[in-house]
Parts: C-alpha cells; structure tokens; sequence
C-alpha cells in the first residue's frame, strides 16, 4: 500500500485503529481525536482509493473541483487539506448541508450547480486546476468529467469514481466500466483504475489526466 499521503492527511490511531484523518470540524458522526477527524472509506469514494493505495497524487494546498459534493462527506475532508475547493451539488437538500460544513472552511465554496452545465459556474471556478474530483452516481459520468476538463491543468489530475448501476443496472460492472472508459479516453489518459468493492459495491475508481 501506497503511503505517500497528501500534507494534512495523515493514518492516525483512533478510537482503536489506524485510520485516515484529516483536521477539521467533524461532519458526518466520524470519531475524533483532539482536532483530527476520521476518514471513512465506507461513507466516500476517494477515501477508497486513498485507503486501497492508488496514486491520487493530491497534495496539501492543491486546487480542487469537487462535483457531486452532495451534504459534504468527502469534499469536507478534501477542503481540511487542499486550498481554494469548489464543490458543484444540484439537489438544494443535501447542498444546505454543504452550507454548514462550509462555515468552519474557508476554503471550501458550494455551488448549487449542475455538473452537466460547465458554463454556469466557469466566471466563479479558476482554471488550471491541480484537481478534478467526480463522484456524481449518474448516468452519463464520462461526460460530465470531459465537459469539465477544462478547469484542469494540463499536468492536474481527475479522480473518478463510476457506479456501474448509474450507468445501466441490467449489465455487468466491468462491461458498463470498459463503455465509460473508453469514452474517458478520448479526452482523458487512464493513469490507473481499481475496483473498490471492498468499500463501494460495483464501484470503479480512476485516475486519470488531461490529454
Ligand atoms: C454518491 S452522491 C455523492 C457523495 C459525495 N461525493 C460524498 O462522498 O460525500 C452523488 C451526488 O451527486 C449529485 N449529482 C448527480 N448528478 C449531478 C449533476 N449533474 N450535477 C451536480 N450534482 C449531481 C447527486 O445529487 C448526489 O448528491
């Protein structure tokens, strides 16, 4: 397993066990210790990859854009060690949440936006982004992460997760995985990809950069 862990997340002993943790208010019920709070594998995706040690090469201070922030689970964690985090979430109800773990992180900025609709926040999003995080469960997830290709930097990354179901619920994961990847390539060079069934049923996560 891969421990070269982004500045600010750290495999910290709580409440019993080794676990990721970030710094920050806690968010969702996580167990704390002092200001460290918990990463759950279990509730998010990119804690996922991070815990089965794929390469997400994030770094502490990076710039990101979050789309599918939902009540803030994952993105909070993300804006505990990253700099300016931009989260795009379309439902109102989970995006008022998003507002309150918002309070304790200035860094963090909701966008009650539609992912599809790239044009509707690019006056507030910045461009040459350091990263690109997608976990939208919808179909047609290799399209909203080529129409926002364009926030990333050249040498920035996107870190994807793909629910089969979302794509089509009659056909296996690894066929709905080979459709939407190979979509992903014709903007995107997969850099890695694994299952993250030990977390995340019928989920695949990918790394993935700007061709
Ligand atoms: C699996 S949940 C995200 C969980 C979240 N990423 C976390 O780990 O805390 C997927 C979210 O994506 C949102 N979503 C789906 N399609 C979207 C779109 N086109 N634009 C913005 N949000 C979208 C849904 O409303 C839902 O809240």
């Amino acid at each position: 397993m891969s421990e070269t862990l982004p500045e600010g997340v750290e495999r910290r002993e709580i409440d019993g066990r080794k676990r990721l943790a970030t710094r920050g208010e806690a968010v969702y019920g996580e167990p704390t210790d002092g200001e460290w709070r918990a990463w759950d594998p279990d509730r998010s995706k990119l804690g996922a990859m991070i815990e089965l040690g794929m390469d997400v090469g994030l770094s502490g201070g990076d710039r990101v854009l979050y789309l599918g922030a939902a009540s803030g689970t994952t993105v909070s964690h993300v804006a505990d060690f990253a700099g300016p985090t931009y989260a795009v979430e379309f439902a109102a109800r989970p995006a008022r949440d998003l507002l309150s773990v918002a309070d304790s992180r200035p860094r963090l900025f909701p966008l009650l936006k539609d992912a599809r609709k790239p044009e509707t926040y690019a006056h507030v999003v910045e461009a040459g982004l350091d990263a690109v995080v997608q976990d939208v469960a919808t179909r047609g997830q290799a399209r909203v992460a080529r129409l926002n290709r364009r926030f990333l930097a050249d040498d920035g990354r996107l870190l994807l997760s793909v629910k089969a179901r979302s794509e089509d619920v009659t056909r296996g994961p690894e066929a709905v995985f080979e459709e939407v990847l190979e979509e992903l390539e014709e903007e995107y060079e997969v850099l890695e990809r694994s299952r993250l069934d030990d977390y995340h049923d019928d989920h695949l996560g990918v790394v993935a950069s700007p061709r």
